[in-house]
């Protein structure tokens, strides 16, 4: 079947089982265009608030719903499993069946993914610098396969074929969880997983804290997954109700407007390690600054029994993290800079802070502001010194790169326009504080005139 019939074949099973579809919106084909696959169009101009599709529940496919819950043992092993398994165990289950309920579903999903996950060496090159290299966690979700799926796999052949159900299917089924699923907020308390032993829902790669720490039912939603990210450009939100999933206009979209979902207010390096793709212009942008590597800069110096207490009160404090973020505010948090007044004190003002258990205030002085300039400069040190905005606009560059570019630009922007900011601000200060000089020697000038 061609992309287009797979795409009305799953538009007529959505209809067949229930659910609505507006007749102002239909599937577009943005492979070409955008390089975003499948996504939804309006076919006509959509007011705000107007329903564009609801899912009914049973749609949804959960570890509740899936079929795998009826086969021998199984509702008890997936009520047993935590975090993303229990969903993954089921997906790898009902992709492979042709009789499964949602196959029409998986028709229309990707069965290949341009995360970094799936780079080779070369590709992944093009990341050096960004911090998504030490996020990706292929081999932690592989050891996670190999330690908590396959034993179970192996333990059922009846249900499971090892030639089918491996470490491949695993992936993909991950990656789908990664970029597709939801989490059903409205699930009734029964259906509803709390996150695992430990409060942490480890997901594939177990680096999703922030989407994982969600509460409520994972669930892939047909057809809401339908829907494209772009950020500055959201116009759809899904709402969870009690009997169904109803995704409804935000405001009002032109007729030939392509109709967004938020994925929510990401970085492109976490767009593009979560779902492949970064965008031109990404106000949510940021870059970590390692706190451990503060802490060496501004320490080289200093005997290391101070230095640990300084550390150890810092912590206490919550001022010292494992990093500092800066944002396209383009400012030294409040953090970093109390961080950087206790690393750069002497023993006796330290000794005062202590004892007063206070952080200095975060006041930007021109030294700590030379301070963060230098860390700052540092972290830019880490990306190669190569002008991305030129090969940028190459056209040779793979798809890949061209993301990864994306996410360094962003970075590299930030850190950049904040020095700048910083420089100038060193400046104004100290010109003040010249200014401040010239009027006492002009008062005392006159005094002794006088
Ligand atoms: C929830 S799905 C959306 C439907 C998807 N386009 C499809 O064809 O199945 C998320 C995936 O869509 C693609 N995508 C979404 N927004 C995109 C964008 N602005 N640019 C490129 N790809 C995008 C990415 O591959 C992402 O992992």
């Amino acid at each position: 079947m061609s992309f287009e019939e797979l795409g009305n074949a799953f538009w007529q099973w959505l209809e067949k089982n229930g659910s609505t579809l507006s007749d102002g919106i239909k599937f577009h084909d943005y492979r070409d265009s955008e390089g975003a696959g499948r996504g939804v169009i309006a076919t006509r101009d959509l007011q705000e608030d107007e329903v564009l599709f609801t899912i009914p529940r049973p749609l949804l496919l959960s570890s509740q719903t899936s079929r795998l819950r009826q086969e021998k043992d199984m509702a008890e092993i997936l009520d047993k499993m935590s975090g993303w398994n229990p969903l993954i165990l089921c997906l790898m289950y009902e992709s492979q069946r042709s009789d499964s309920f949602w196959k029409p579903y998986f028709d229309v999903l990707p069965k290949d993914f341009s995360t970094p996950m799936f780079w080779d060496k070369q590709e992944l090159n093009a990341l050096e610098g960004t911090d998504i290299v030490e996020k990706i966690g292929k081999e932690e979700a592989e050891a996670m396969f190999f330690q908590e799926i396959q034993p179970i796999l192996k333990d059922h052949p009846e249900i499971f074929n090892s030639d089918v159900h491996n470490v491949d299917l695993f992936h993909q089924c991950g990656s789908l969880i990664m970029s597709y699923s939801f989490h059903d907020e409205k699930a009734t308390p029964k259906m509803t997983q709390k996150n695992d032993d430990n409060g942490n829902d480890d997901g594939e790669d177990g680096e999703n804290e922030d989407e994982d720490q969600e509460e409520g039912l994972l669930a892939m939603v047909p057809m809401a997954d339908m829907l494209n990210h772009k950020t500055g450009y959201n116009n759809a939100r899904l709402f969870h109700e009690p009997n169904c999933l109803r995704m409804k206009a935000i405001k009002f979209i032109k007729a030939g407007d392509q109709i967004y979902n938020t994925y929510g207010d990401l970085c492109n390096a976490d767009l593009l390690r979560k779902y492949g793709f970064a965008d031109e212009n990404n106000s949510f942008d940021l870059v970590e600054i390692n706190g451990g590597q503060v802490v060496e800069l501004c320490c080289d110096d200093t005997d290391a029994s101070l230095r640990d207490r300084k550390i150890e009160f810092l912590m206490e404090e919550e001022a010292l993290d494992d990093c500092f973020v800066i944002d396209t505010e383009y400012i030294l948090p409040p953090e970093l800079i109390s961080t950087l007044h206790v690393l750069r004190a002497s023993a006796e003002e330290f000794e005062k802070m202590e004892s007063k258990q206070k952080l200095p205030k975060p006041k930007l002085t021109p030294t700590i502001a030379k301070l963060g300039m230098q860390i700052l400069e540092e972290r830019l040190k880490r990306y190669p010194q190569e002008d991305d905005n030129q090969t940028l606009m190459q056209t040779k560059c793979n798809r890949n790169k061209r993301h990864a570019l994306l996410v360094r630009i962003g970075e590299k922007k930030i850190l950049e326009e904040t020095i700048n900011k910083l420089k100038k601000e060193a400046e104004g200060q100290k010109r003040s504080a010249e200014g401040g000089q010239d009027n006492k020697d002009h008062i005392n000038k006159k005094k002794k005139k006088n």
